[in-house]
């Protein structure tokens, strides 16, 4: 059934029930070894594994791996421009999980992103990538350790969704000619706007089927968070783009306040009640008055408006959320997408959940694991009903490709995350130890080690790091 790949004789599939794994002692995991940097990493967190699952659960348990290609190595193996070859997709689909090192994708021309197109071909449209600092980490961050959110990234649309044509392309040229002359006057609100004629167009699709899929995982994980976790955050630009990421923010509130209105409460609807707690007897004008900014200088419309907003927070969830019973739910907020970056750094303690569109999720990602020590500390995964596919945040690193030095840590920690979202809680925990113990030991790769102070003069190679966190299971 494949072309040129041997599933292992022995071992399981991994199955799914409602959106969860089924996980035998003996499950088989498909494997991308990456290109660049991959050779270094993926046989260094292998070995991790490996170790760990022993480690916790001796002779019962193990991962028994299916090397799979991707990128480079596929090339190699099925021929000029094979980059994803069908055997590939095949296994992930047939064995459920994955697990993959780095893809190379060229900027402008050439091949479109490979780990784009896995997640997009197999629906795996939660990225969820946390960023939470290990003591003794470095960080150019002053207080690093107050960072632990979780970034819930949509990972099939936006313009990740690849629909863009080229300056000059004569479809490109039909596009733009079709909005300058018919389009773009047909819609009053867009005036006499016009798109010059040596443009490029991209299209930024944002669903509302998407955006409440994404947001219903992320209030699930928020609901197993402790108490003071429990926060979803929208993220997004809807000030500039109303249509899509400002739609964005209405439908993850919607999607929250119907779906889970008993577990959660929206960041106005608790400005509503709290001045209700401080005032028993408020009118509903001043009530109105505390949540809207300029409210005074409001038109008669907009002031009714408001003060309608207020009356139906009261009249439908005064009995269940009001008098302080909403601090026991699930906080929903949303933040524009600039300011969250900035929020991060001067705020990190007042964020958990950050629910995010494709491209905002991307950047968000990057710079929350440069806060917690940078990117080889950045796990990741990509999260369907059927599927899932675990991989660092971080990308090829070419410059440092078989130099065997760069840092493990990443894609270390998305293995982390599998066996979590295996259940395998044990052998999990004893990575996540290893690697904290390595680095408050100051058993470090390059990366960290030159933040380090004192510096570290003599940084450990990738391979290195992971047999010092497997010595350190034992601590
Ligand atoms: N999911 C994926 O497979 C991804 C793939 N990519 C692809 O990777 C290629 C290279 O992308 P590029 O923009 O250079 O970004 P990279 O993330 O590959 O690397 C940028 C820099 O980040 C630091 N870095 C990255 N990984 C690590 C690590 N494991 N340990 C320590 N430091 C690390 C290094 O900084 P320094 O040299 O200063 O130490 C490195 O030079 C591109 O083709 C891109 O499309 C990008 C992101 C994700
Ligand atoms: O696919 C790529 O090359 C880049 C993807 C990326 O930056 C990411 O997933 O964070
Ligand atoms: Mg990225």
């Amino acid at each position: 059934m494949y072309e040129r790949i041997t599933p292992p004789t022995i071992g399981e599939k991994i199955t799914f029930k409602e959106g969860e794994p089924i996980v035998p002692d003996m499950p088989i995991i498909p494997f991308i070894r990456g290109d660049g940097t991959g050779v270094d990493i993926w046989p260094a967190a292998q070995a991790v594994f490996d170790a760990a699952v022993a480690a916790a659960y001796g002779t019962q348990r193990r991962i028994v791996w299916f090397k799979v290609y991707a990128g480079d190595e596929a090339c190699e193996q099925y021929g000029q421009y094979q980059y994803l070859p069908e055997d590939t997709l095949q296994a992930i689909k047939d064995f459920g999980m994955a697990i993959k090192g780095p893809l190379t994708t060229p900027v402008g021309g050439g091949i479109r992103s490979l780990n784009v197109a896995l997640r997009q071909i197999n629906d795996l449209y939660a990225c969820v990538r946390p960023c939470k600092y290990y003591a003794g980490t470095p960080s150019p961050h002053k207080s690093p350790d107050k960072l632990d959110v979780i970034v819930y990234r949509e990972n099939t649309e936006d313009i990740y969704l690849g629909i863009e044509w080229k300056m000059g392309d004569p479809t490109c040229d039909r596009l733009i000619k079709l909005l300058n002359e018919d389009l773009i006057p047909g819609t009053p609100e867009h005036g006499k706007k016009q798109i010059r004629l040596d443009s490029g167009i991209g299209i930024k699709p944002i669903s509302k089927f998407g955006t409440q899929r994404l947001v219903r995982r992320a209030m699930k994980h928020a609901l197993r968070l402790p108490k003071d976790k429990q926060q979803v955050t929208l993220v997004h630009k809807g000030n500039i783009m109303k249509y899509t990421e400002g739609a964005f923010r209405d439908w993850g509130y919607e999607l929250a306040t119907s779906e889970f209105r008993d577990e959660c409460v929206t960041e106005r609807e608790s400005w509503v009640l709290s001045n209700k707690e401080a005032n028993p007897d408020i009118s509903i004008e001043d009530n109105a008055r505390k949540v809207e900014p300029g409210y005074d200088s409001l038109t008669a419309e907009k002031k009714a408006e408001a003060c309608q907003e207020v009356e139906d927070i009261l009249n439908s969830i005064w009995e269940t959320h009001g008098n302080g019973q909403w601090k026991d739910k699930v906080m929903v907020n949303d933040r524009i997408a600039d300011s969250i970056f900035q929020q991060i750094q001067t705020r990190p303690d007042e964020y958990s959940i950050l629910a995010t569109m494709n491209l905002n999720g991307d950047y968000l990602s990057d710079a929350a694991a440069a806060i917690v020590g940078g990117l080889g500390m950045g796990p990741g995964a990509n999260i369907g009903d059927t599927c899932a596919i675990f991989e660092a945040t971080h990308g090829t690193a070419p410059k440092h490709a078989g130099l065997d030095r760069i840092n493990p840590g990443s894609v270390i920690l998305s293995g982390v995350m599998m066996l979590e979202y295996m259940g395998w809680q044990e052998a999990a925990d004893l990575i996540k130890k290893g690697l904290g113990a390595a680095i408050s030991n100051r058993e470090v790769t390059y990366d960290l080690a030159r933040m380090m102070e004192p510096k570290v003069d003599t940084p450990l190679k990738c391979s290195e790091f992971a047999q010092a966190i497997i010595k350190h299971f034992d601590d």
